[in-house]
């Protein structure tokens, strides 16, 4: 039976409308929490400025808030997100996929989010005007099943919900939930329901704030829940879970070999070794199963008593939960950390300015994010790992459109000496090293990479206050990774266990086969930390990057510790894998085809068109001065490494991409240059990675099946439907093999972790 979802709040309130009550936990705090999309990979401008989508519709190039992040461009769900990676979907044949994932019943109820309504706000008015609805305001987010109906009265939301629940509607049945905003009332008293939810009892009657469908009570089990199991018992599941997704490769693979070629030895061979795709060599533990996590975002909204809370959220908004819980026993967050937020938590409870209203996107404190770096060479022991915290950088997410900017910076002058004395009042006292302010103004806490950002004194006096903020090009902290130092500015990605991540980098280069005459690309390089630490087992790196304030970080980070071959480029890796391929390992090829050509000509063309390449990947995108900087470091150390490219024999590639995997037009570089034999990736998100080796791996002929425009089935693709579709059409070119995986564990407590699998032709 498939429902459909209406969440209607109480009085005067607004209320999400989805397709349906979801059993899925909330979204744990990602590896990464820079989600990407397929092809959606920065937010609209009109979005940013407006927190409204534009009039592009579906052909807008950009994305327009988080959960569209989450959508391919045309508007279905990203197959790798959190969501529909629980969802049953039918792939492009009509066939459905099961998975296991799928077995239990909320799996199964999960299918019908992907069944986008896209109906405008017109025609959901239409729709509740014909069903005899009084409200207040209706709106949609544009080609989503979610929906916001507001009431004038309680009586008006009881009426919708007995008239409209489990009332079918193109073959499903619709279903509302509370969404209760009269949780953001701040001055509302906690609630009778709420004192028993206090006192423990299963309250879930929507009067208590943000909790509607509510499914965990704690920060901890919305954040961490493998934590009721022991670490053995956690590494058991996550290794178990890594095996099935590389059968699920095997057997895709298997359906994707084109007929008229023989099936490859290791897809015949995955029978010997119960049916993966290569060997998986076990779990690496993390160092730290406690507090290992450097950084942490915290939210700011009302727990379920009604008191303004930093901490997690209990659920997804998308279902109507916006309940914040202290993170205070959560396991893998550091001591440091929860001081800091229950710092900023006092300092909330006095402050006149409003917190964010998730509901009708208004209000200015919004976001915490604590930054931890260690000092160099202290070796951690398991529980007392804050003892290293040499620097913490504290970033404070508000959105100042509306208010009085003297007042504004009265009140950050005010956080910021709350910030100084809780952390000297604290016993021995907190590392404080960077306050940053981020001003951002979209319907998501996911700020773009370019919102504005000032630094706060940290000193308060009369001649110094928050007016004095600069713009923070070097408000960085810094940690240490296998002994090389590493500067951090405030939104670059940083894997967030320091210890675990040393034993993933090390593991990566030992697959990698480095050698003297090696050329690593280090493709998804976020602030070089891959690259840099393998450089001195590697003739040069060459490292590509879409963030910039990253690739400032990865050039700097190479200055200080004075590696000289390594070359980050500031783009987009779809825009120029493929000819940075081209121009190192065509070259390559031709000079064994030619030994006799001038290699002085050669590279000296080379560099030139390297430059060019990065002219035009950086040239657009970064301000004028500091690309400038980087241009002329970039140069310096490719004008090193120029004159010794005819020396590289060894090509190899390392990626790391974000949760949704790589773009396909970098897999179809990384295929079609047959220069480069071996490939390590590193993927945080498991469903990824197998869809990215179907394409990889899977055997290609001449007779390719072109892409059916027409087939709209693609639509409700899974992740595995559309990898065997594009492996179908993937030009003829020899095709990697999975040779063995192993799994990393940076996230314990937290169904996540990372894995590294070697392909080779
Ligand atoms: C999982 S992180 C890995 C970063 C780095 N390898 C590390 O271990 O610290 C993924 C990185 O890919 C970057 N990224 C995301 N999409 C990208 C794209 N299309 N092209 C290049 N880089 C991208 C993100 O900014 C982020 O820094």
């Amino acid at each position: 039976m498939t429902t459909e979802t209406l969440n209607t709040p109480t009085t005067d309130s607004t209320s999400p409308v989805t397709t349906d009550e979801q059993g899925e936990k909330r979204k744990q705090p990602e590896p990464d929490s820079q989600t990407n999309p397929l092809h959606k990979t920065s937010l609209c401008s009109y979005f940013r400025s407006t927190g409204r989508a534009c009039s592009h519709g579906d052909t807008c190039r950009y994305a327009h808030g988080e959960e569209e992040l989450r959508m391919r461009p045309d508007n279905t769900w990203d197959p790798t997100s959190e969501r529909a990676k629980k969802m049953k979907m039918e792939n492009g044949d009509g066939e459905v996929e099961v998975r296991e994932e799928e077995c239990d019943e909320n799996g199964l109820e999960k299918c019908l989010l992907n069944l986008p309504l896209k109906w405008g706000a017109d025609q959901f008015k239409g729709f509740l005007n014909d069903e005899g609805i009084q409200y207040k305001s209706a709106k949609t987010r544009k080609g989503m099943v979610v929906g916001f109906v507001t009431f004038e009265t309680v009586e008006q939301v009881k009426i919708a919900i007995e008239k409209l629940q489990g009332k079918p509607f193109r073959n499903k049945n619709l279903k509302l939930v509370d969404a209760n905003p009269r949780s953001y009332d701040r001055n509302k008293k906690p609630t009778e329901s709420a004192n028993k939810a206090e006192e423990g009892d299963a309250v879930n009657d929507g009067s208590t704030p943000g909790s509607a469908d509510v499914k965990v009570r704690s920060a901890r089990d919305a954040v961490t829940p493998l934590a009721h199991l022991s670490y053995p018992e956690q590494l058991e599941q996550k290794t178990k879970s890594i095996s099935q997704i590389l059968k699920k490769l095997a057997r895709n693979a298997r359906k994707a070999c084109p007929d008229d070629v023989p099936l490859p030895d290791w897809i015949n061979n995955s029978r010997d070794i119960a049916g993966l795709a290569c060997k998986l060599e076990g779990i690496i533990e993390s160092p730290l199963v406690n507090g290992y996590r450097n950084k942490c975002e915290f939210s700011i909204g009302y727990s379920l008593q009604g008191k303004p809370t930093v901490g997690f959220l209990l659920g997804n908004f998308r279902e109507g939960v916006t309940a914040v819980e202290e993170p205070s026993d959560c396991p893998n967050v550091s001591k440091i950390s929860v001081k800091y937020a229950e710092i900023f938590q006092n300092f909330l409870q006095s402050s006149t300015f409003p917190i964010w209203n998730r509901m009708s996107n208004t209000g200015f404190w919004r976001q915490l994010t604590v930054r931890e770096g260690r000092a160099q060479g202290k070796i951690p022991e398991a529980e007392s790992s804050e003892a290293n915290i040499a620097e913490v950088l504290l970033m404070v997410q508000i959105s100042s459109a509306g208010f009085d900017s003297e007042a504004v910076n009265l009140e950050l002058e005010k956080m910021a000496e709350a910030f100084v004395v809780g952390a000297s009042a604290n016993s021995p006292s907190l590392p404080l090293t960077v306050l940053a302010v981020q001003d951002h103004q979209g319907v998501s806490n996911v700020a773009p990479a370019d919102a504005p950002l000032r630094t706060l004194p940290l000193v308060k006096s009369e001649n110094n206050s928050v007016e004095d903020s600069k713009v923070v090009a070097e408000a960085r902290i810094q940690d240490y990774i296998n002994n090389l130092r590493f500067c951090l500015s405030p939104t670059a990605f940083f894997q967030v266990n320091t210890l675990a991540a040393e034993k993933l980098y090390s593991l990566a280069g030992d697959w990698a086969g480095l050698g003297p005459n090696t050329l690593l690309f280090d493709v998804c390089c976020g602030t070089g930390t891959i690259g840099l630490t393998l450089a001195h087992r590697v003739g040069m790196v060459v490292g590509i990057e879409m963030n910039a304030s990253a690739v400032a970080d990865a050039n700097s980070n190479a200055e200080i510790n004075g590696i000289t071959n390594c070359r980050f480029v500031c783009s987009k890796a779809e825009d120029v894998m493929g000819s940075l391929l081209k121009e190192y390992v065509t070259k390559k090829q031709d000079e064994s085809n030619d030994a006799d050509s001038g290699n002085k000509e050669d590279a000296s063309a080379s560099e030139d068109k390297l430059s060019e390449a990065k002219d035009d990947a950086e040239g657009i995108k970064d301000e004028e001065v500091k690309e400038e900087k980087m241009q002329d470091e970039s140069n310096c150390v490719t004008e090193n490494i120029s004159s010794k490219l005819h020396q590289f024999d060894n090509v190899v590639a390392i990626v790391d991409p974000p949760r949704v995997g790589l773009h396909p037009t970098v897999i179809k570089a990384l295929r079609t240059h047959e220069g480069l034999k071996r490939l390590v990736y590193i993927s945080c998100n498991p469903e990824s990675l197998m869809a990215n080796a179907i394409e990889l791996c899977t055997p290609s002929t001449d007779k390719n099946e072109k892409g059916n425009n027409k087939n709209r089935g693609w639509r409700n693709m899974s992740n595995a439907s559309l990898a065997r579709q594009r492996a179908k059409s993937m030009p003829n070119s020899e095709p990697f093999q999975p040779i063995k995986a192993m799994a990393v564990d940076l996230f314990p407590h937290t169904p996540h972790c990372e894995v590294v699998m070697l392909l080779e032709r």
